[in-house]
């Protein structure tokens, strides 16, 4: 059994929360709204995030991070991604000195373009600092339905050993010690699931779905390996894996926003949606690196409101015919 605090009150942080507390470890929450630590201690429920879903008795929120980090072995960060860097800085001073930090949000940073473990490295550069990332909804996870994710540290042997202590019934965990590959994967699916809701919202068909994930995928994994990634991680959970379940699902947040951009409905009350805030920065590194990212970048002008949902599909269907695989040629 580990000691185990949980940044973000979210609906990932509370669903990560809920389960590893089922899975018999001491979990404590953190969040900054006082109202939702309440309702999560008190009524078991965090209605705003994860609905009706009910939470275990023994699970308790606090918006006092001296009181949350209270001797954590294992600290998961689930604040939005482009929060991370703010929650890191207020944990440093209630820190234990061995706790092993693991980023759980999905996305670059878009003032620095770092991953969330490099953003937690650099604001808590004593400690260990992993990834935990797949396919993996909250909503999913919240009810105990079976998920497997990826667990990365930056030793494979550490990975295996907290892959094993923390894995049970419902959360099976995989260990790598990519970080770097383990982070890709997850932060660029969401602009792809973006650009294929878009697909679906402006009725472009299933076989333009497949496309778009398809050759999002592509540029998902050039991008990837540019940035460092190893292509077996960004073919396992963390990437191929997560690709598939939001590009696929309505109950994905990428993928619906997209639907409602491609219907053309407005956008502003809609829930937290990365890949809108990963956009930029990800066609900025691809475009340092030079790497070719047209889904992505077509992306981008539409979610800037520079390209229409119709001429987006034009622009990538009369791009010059090449090579399906011109690396291999
Ligand atoms: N919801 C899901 O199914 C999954 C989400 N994730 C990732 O987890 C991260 C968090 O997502 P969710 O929990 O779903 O988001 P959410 O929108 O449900 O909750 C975000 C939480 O962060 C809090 N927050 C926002 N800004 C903050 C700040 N500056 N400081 C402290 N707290 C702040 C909000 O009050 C809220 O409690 C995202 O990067 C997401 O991609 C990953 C896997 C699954
Ligand atoms: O990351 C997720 C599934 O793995 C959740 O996807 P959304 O943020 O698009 O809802």
């Amino acid at each position: 059994m580990s000691r185990i605090s949980v940044i973000g009150t979210g609906a990932w942080g509370t669903a990560l929360a809920a389960a590893f507390t089922r899975q018999g470890h001491d979990v404590r929450l953190w969040g900054r709204n006082a109202a939702t630590c309440e309702e999560i201690s008190r009524q078991h429920s965090n209605q705003a995030y994860l609905g009706d879903a009910r939470l275990p008795e023994s699970l308790t929120a606090t918006p006092d991070m001296t009181v949350a980090l209270e001797d954590a072995e294992i600290v998961l960060f689930v604040a939005p991604a482009q929060s991370t860097g703010d929650v890191a800085a207020q944990a440093t001073a209630h820190l234990p000195q061995d706790a092993v930090l693991i980023a759980c949000a999905k996305g670059i940073d878009n003032r620095t373009g770092q991953t969330q473990s490099e953003v937690i490295g650099e604001k808590l550069p004593d400690h260990v600092v992993g990834v935990l990332s797949g396919p993996s909804f909250a909503a999913d996870v919240v009810r105990g339905l079976p998920t497997a994710l990826t667990l990365a540290l930056p030793e494979q042997e550490m990975a295996q050993a907290l892959a094993q202590e923390l894995s049970g019934d419902a959360i099976r965990l995989y260990a790598s010690d990519d970080t770097i590959g383990a982070q890709i994967g997850g932060s660029l699916k969401n602009v792809m699931a973006i650009a294929v809701g878009i697909c679906r919202g402006g009725g472009m068909g299933a076989s333009a779905e497949a496309a778009l994930i398809t050759r999002g995928y592509a540029e998902l994994v050039r991008l990837g390996v540019a940035m460092g990634a190893r292509p077996e991680t960004l073919m396992g959970l963390s990437g191929l894996g997560d690709l598939v379940l939001t590009c696929s699902s309505e109950l994905s947040r990428n993928f619906a926003y997209g639907i409602a951009v491609g219907r053309g409905q407005d956008v502003s009350g809609l829930k937290l949606a990365e890949g809108v805030h990963t956009v930029s920065i990800a066609n900025e590194i691809a475009a340092r690196h030079a790497i070719s990212c047209p889904v992505m970048q077509t992306a981008g002008l539409v979610l800037s409101g520079r390209m229409s949902a119709d001429k987006a599909r034009t622009t990538l269907m009369s791009r010059p015919i090449k090579a399906e695989h011109p690396e291999t040629r």
